[in-house]
């Protein structure tokens, strides 16, 4: 039997990805689609675009880790549904990964489930990297250096935004973490849909944190950034009821400051007076938070909503960032 296809998109948190997607979907309509999210509210797949592929959720936790079960009971289904003709005769499953994901944890799901291995096989590893962070964000997140590592093709994101003589050294550290890999440089997510057509050799998994030990010729950005493995937590807020425009800005500048430099990504979509469809409002790292109108509310849901991920040792801190973000909001909802 021939076995389906499974890419996985994977890359740290706000690198580019969903990006990435979106511009794939609008150009291919054979694609099956699972979305892994922290959150619990599931804002990605609201940025999915209208698509007529399936796509599924897996929101909550990290695919790798504690929802690698789902992942599994995911592929089953699909595959089911498409034998039955329940969902279009998808070619290829395209895996998007949360953004603190280890590929490998992903990966070896389908390498080890018995019943995975007869029906699926990997076919790609692909990686976002964002180039606007450059090598500061390569050296934060040890997270990263996994990614790249595991890639057969690294995408290097946001390239509309990055200098000339910015690209050089980027692309000099990302070879010696990886020599195998392609790059290529993306913007806005525009990265030619047959790359998901094509096989690597796969290879035997290399960890950031073995070669360390092991490897002189590991980069000393690899080694620096395992010296301080970093944690993601992340906490969700749902409201309804709009609020004004300026009123909100207000609470974005306290939120940013309460968060301070353990902000690691903030989605949201607000309700706002006088706007139809709802403020899309992105954070990545100490980036300045980007703010769109949408035209209308992606599916049904049309409260408003917001995902917050941090880093460091207090798993209740995005929670507490919240109740204060909950507080304000209060006072502005009408
Ligand atoms: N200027 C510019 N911005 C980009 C580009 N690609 C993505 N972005 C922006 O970067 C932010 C994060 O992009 P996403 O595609 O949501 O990133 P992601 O990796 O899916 O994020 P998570 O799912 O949260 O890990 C958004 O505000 C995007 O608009 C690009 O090529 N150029």
């Amino acid at each position: 039997m021939t076995l389906l296809p499974v890419v996985v998109l994977t890359g740290f948190l706000g690198s580019g990805k969903t990006t990435v997607l979106n511009h794939w979907l609008s150009r291919r309509d054979d694609l099956a689609v699972i979305i892994n999210e922290l959150g619990q509210v599931g804002i990605d797949q609201a940025l999915v675009g209208e698509t007529s592929v399936p796509v599924s959720l897996l929101a909550g936790g990290c695919v790798c880790c504690t929802v690698q079960g789902s992942l599994r009971t995911t592929l089953r289904n699909l595959f089911m549904a498409r034998a039955a003709g329940d969902v279009p005769r998808f070619s290829t499953v395209l895996v998007e990964t949360t953004g603190a994901a280890d590929p490998f944890g992903v990966t070896s799901v389908l390498e080890q489930d018995p019943w995975l291995r007869r029906h699926f096989q990997l076919r790609s590893v692909i990686t976002t990297v964002d180039a606007r962070s450059g090598m500061a964000g390569l050296s934060r997140h040890p997270e990263v250096i996994e990614q790249v590592r595991a890639a057969d093709v690294l995408l290097l994101t946001k390239a509309d935004q990055v200098e000339a003589e910015q690209r050089g050294p980027l692309e000099a550290a990302l070879a010696e973490l990886n020599p195998g890999a392609e790059r290529r440089w993306s913007e806005q997510g525009r990265v030619e849909p047959t790359l998901l057509n094509r096989g690597f050799p796969r290879r035997c998994r290399v960890t950031g944190q073995l070669s360390a030990v092991a490897d002189p010729a590991v980069p000393p950005l690899a080694a620096a950034s395992l010296a301080s493995r970093h944690r993601f937590h992340a906490a969700d807020l749902r409201w309804r009821g709009a609020v004004d425009y300026f009123a909100l800005q207000s609470l974005w500048a306290d939120l940013l400051e309460q968060c301070g430099p353990h902000l690691v990504r903030l989605k949201a979509l607000v309700a706002v007076d006088k706007l139809d469809g709802p403020l899309l409002v992105q954070g990545v790292g100490g980036q300045p938070l980007e703010m769109s109108p949408l035209p209308s509310w992606p599916g049904d849901d049309d409260d408003s909503r917001l995902v917050l991920i941090t880093d460091g040792d207090d798993p209740a801190f995005p929670g507490q960032c919240l109740a204060a973000f909950r507080t304000a909001l209060d006072r502005i909802r009408h």
